[in-house]
């Protein structure tokens, strides 16, 4: 992305749409999802979420957030079933977080908020490409896990042990051998509907598959989070803090629960 977009009063969410117009789109995200205003849809299937360690390659920061990435050339880490039809297959993960535990999720429930979120991006293997995915209706299917604040997550601590090397935009180090899976929560029930990326360019093109259970994240792995930099080496340092995008306009839209 060539613009300068960001999370600061000058730069973020409430300025976005003088670049990118669709952030006042039909299908924008996140969105607060009220469980009492879902339907429970039974065509809905379980989620199939089936992914191999040996696709993890490496971990960056972006300025806008930290991703782990995933070769993404065969259908070793995918994503099936659920609310979507055909193969999704794994891109990245990242995250969004709050500067204090009160706050740091995108979506909410019922107005309540969460230290932060995870998103697995996943992109429709019906096209050629992430990037040509990118672009369509059905091309993305992103699953939001919510950080609770409590018990330490040691499987998320594999990941907190590398931000030493990604400390500012930019720096990237390389991550073999995580498995995802074990940042899932054990229960996959889930909320879903129809949205868009939560960053410009703001693409109209997800399927969002929110989880209704949490995982754990204790205050100290949060601070962890927050000593991130949105800014480069050798700039004024500027802390990775409250890099989430609030509530969307529903416009209509429609929330399906796959549980009662
Ligand atoms: N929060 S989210 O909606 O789950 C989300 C999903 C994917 C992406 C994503 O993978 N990319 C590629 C890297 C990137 C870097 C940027 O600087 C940027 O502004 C956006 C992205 C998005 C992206 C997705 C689709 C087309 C272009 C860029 C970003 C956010
Ligand atoms: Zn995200």
């Amino acid at each position: 992305m060539s613009h300068a977009w960001g999370y600061s009063a000058e730069n973020g969410p409430e300025k976005w749409v003088t670049n990118f117009p669709i952030a006042d789109g039909p299908r924008q995200s996140p969105i607060d999802i009220v469980p009492a205003d879902a339907s429970y849809d039974a065509g809905l299937k379980p989620l199939c979420l089936k992914y191999d360690a040996k696709d993890c390659i490496d971990i960056l920061n972006n300025g806008h957030s930290f991703q782990v990435t995933f070769t993404d050339d065969t259908d070793s880490s995918t994503l099936k079933n659920g609310p979507i039809s055909g193969v999704y297959r794994l891109k990245q993960f990242h995250f969004h977080w709050g500067g204090s535990d009160d706050r740091g999720s995108e979506h909410t429930i019922s107005g309540t908020k969460y230290a932060a979120e995870l998103h697995l991006v996943h992109w429709n293997t019906k096209y050629p490409s992430f990037g040509e995915a990118a672009s369509k209706s059905d091309g993305l299917a992103v699953v939001g896990v919510f950080l609770k604040i409590g018990a330490e997550n040691a499987q998320l601590q594999k990941v907190l042990d590398t931000f030493d090397a990604i400390k500012t935009k930019g720096s990237q180090t390389t991550f073999p051998g995580f498995d995802p899976t074990t940042l899932l929560p054990g229960c996959l029930d889930y909320w879903t509907y129809d949205g868009s990326l939560t960053t410009p360019p703001l693409l109209e093109s997800v399927t969002w598959i929110v989880c209704k259970e949490t995982i754990s994240v204790s205050p100290a792995q949060m601070a962890s989070f927050r000593a991130l930099q949105f800014s480069g080496k050798g700039e004024a340092a500027c802390c990775m803090v409250d890099n989430y995008r609030p509530p969307q306009p529903l416009k209509g839209r429609a929330v399906k629960a796959s549980f009662q």
